[in-house]
């Protein structure tokens, strides 16, 4: 494949300042080691944001890879839903893409890019959200999938997406660390993935990364900059793609102020709110907590991540498990159904809340990052109140808010 299709980026390190030419393969700096950020060379992009055409990411294909086989499912262009009980607060309900998560945005790119460079197949460690969509977008490009998860750590649904779509399935111990491990050790050599036959989208591939960039676009078209973005943060990709897309719209002259990034992480999984508080390296050895999503103690984008909060002068913050959950049900209760690690956003903008660090008049926009059915038995942790009936006249009477017994 030429460089043309990435011909409007250079590839540069955040750590040391070096600079390579566009690649698909090249991830990593081949001086310092350190992930490379596309960056888009501001002279070379033409976009008129007042007259965008089309919906969901390729809307800002002017903000994207060109490439020659485009593989989409309409993902993005997802609902922002003001919420009942904070009115200056909206969700991102990132649940409305194609597999039910904002994966998609990125595996739209991502997956594009791998059939046009002609791989045999994909690869991917995940969590499960990852792995849904990663199944999803390469069997509609068809090419193959591969898919390594840790062994018991997977939501249902999302192990469930992974079958349907027709992955190859391989479980391995230990947490997803562990599966990343694997995975990078088999097709990345310094950095580089150009050898390997199935080409790696984990959000270590900063073109994936890309797509997810454009939640930022979205929520500027639909509400402006708002003060505050939440982001549930495990590998801590999506908070960088999404300060990204803040960031290129400043350089752009398209918006005047950057929405301060603020990082949430589940208490039993929190190695970016450890290294915040200046307690240790950004790592956990044994990551615990009921959002499965963000079970990770040693997140691959940790310096992306934390870049996002530093420079956008925002915070981490972390959430318990009954925070998570009680959350989860708060946000069901307005209509709206994600999962536990989707949760942690208004665990957070709650708990920022009740500490003060944030006023209520703030307007916040809540990244909501995975469907509810993701993860049933969560939904059916606690007891289930139903109510069992034999007759019509039962049911009258319930409607009339008489007792069943007086029937
Ligand atoms: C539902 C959900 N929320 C949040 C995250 C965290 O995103 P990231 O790993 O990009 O920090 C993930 C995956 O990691 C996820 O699947
Ligand atoms: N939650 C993620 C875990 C990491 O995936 P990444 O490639 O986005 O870092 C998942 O769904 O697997």
């Amino acid at each position: 494949m030429q460089l043309k299709p990435l011909g409007k980026y250079v590839l540069k390190c955040p750590r040391c300042g070096y600079e390579v030419e566009p690649s698909p393969y090249i991830m990593r700096c081949p001086r310092c080691g350190e992930l490379l950020d596309a960056s888009i060379i501001t002279e070379k992009i033409r976009i008129k944001w007042g007259e965008l055409r089309g919906r969901g990411v390729w809307r800002y294909r002017d903000l994207l890879p060109e490439l020659k086989n485009v593989i989409t499912m309409s993902e993005g262009s997802t609902p922002l839903i003001r919420l009942r009980a904070y009115p200056n607060a909206y969700v991102k309900f990132e649940g409305a893409n194609p597999t039910g998560s904002f994966k998609d945005r990125g595996m739209t790119v991502g997956v594009s890019l791998a059939s046009s460079l002609g791989v045999r197949g994909i690869i991917v460690a995940s969590t499960g959200n990852t792995a849904a969509s990663a199944a999803a977008y390469s069997a509609r490009a068809g090419i193959e999938c591969m898919v390594v998860l840790p062994k018991g750590g997977v939501a249902k649904g999302k192990l469930g997406q992974a079958l349907l779509h027709g992955a190859r399935i391989v479980e391995v111990p230990g947490t997803f660390d562990n599966a990343l491990e694997y995975v990078l050790s088999t097709v990345l050599e310094s950095g580089s993935a150009g050898n390997a036959s199935y080409y790696p989208l984990n959000s270590i591939n900063q073109w994936r990364l890309e797509g997810q960039k454009t939640i930022a676009y979205e929520i500027v078209e639909e509400v402006g900059v708002p003060d505050y973005v939440f982001v549930p943060v495990g590998n801590g990709g999506n908070i960088y793609a999404i300060w990204k897309g803040f960031g290129e719209l400043m350089e752009l002259n398209i918006i005047d102020k950057m929405p301060k990034m603020i990082g949430v992480q589940a208490s039993g999984a929190a190695p970016l709110v450890k290294y915040w508080r200046g307690l240790g390296e950004a790592r956990v050895d044994k990551p615990s907590t009921v959002a499965s999503a963000i079970r990770i103690g040693k997140p691959i984008n940790w310096y992306r991540a934390y870049r996002a909060v530093k420079y956008s002068n925002g915070f981490f913050i972390d959430a318990s498990d009954d925070e998570i959950l009680m959350t989860q049900r708060v946000l069901g209760r307005e209509g709206v159904g994600v999962e536990p690690a989707s949760a942690a956003s208004l665990a957070g903008y709650m708990k920022a809340l009740r500490e003060g660090v944030i006023d209520p008049s703030d307007n916040v926009v809540l990244i909501a990052t995975g469907h509810a059915l993701k993860d049933p038995d969560a939904l059916l942790r606690d007891s289930v109140h139903t109510v069992s009936i034999s007759s019509i006249d039962e049911l009258k009477a319930l409607i009339m808010g008489r007792s069943i017994i007086d029937v």
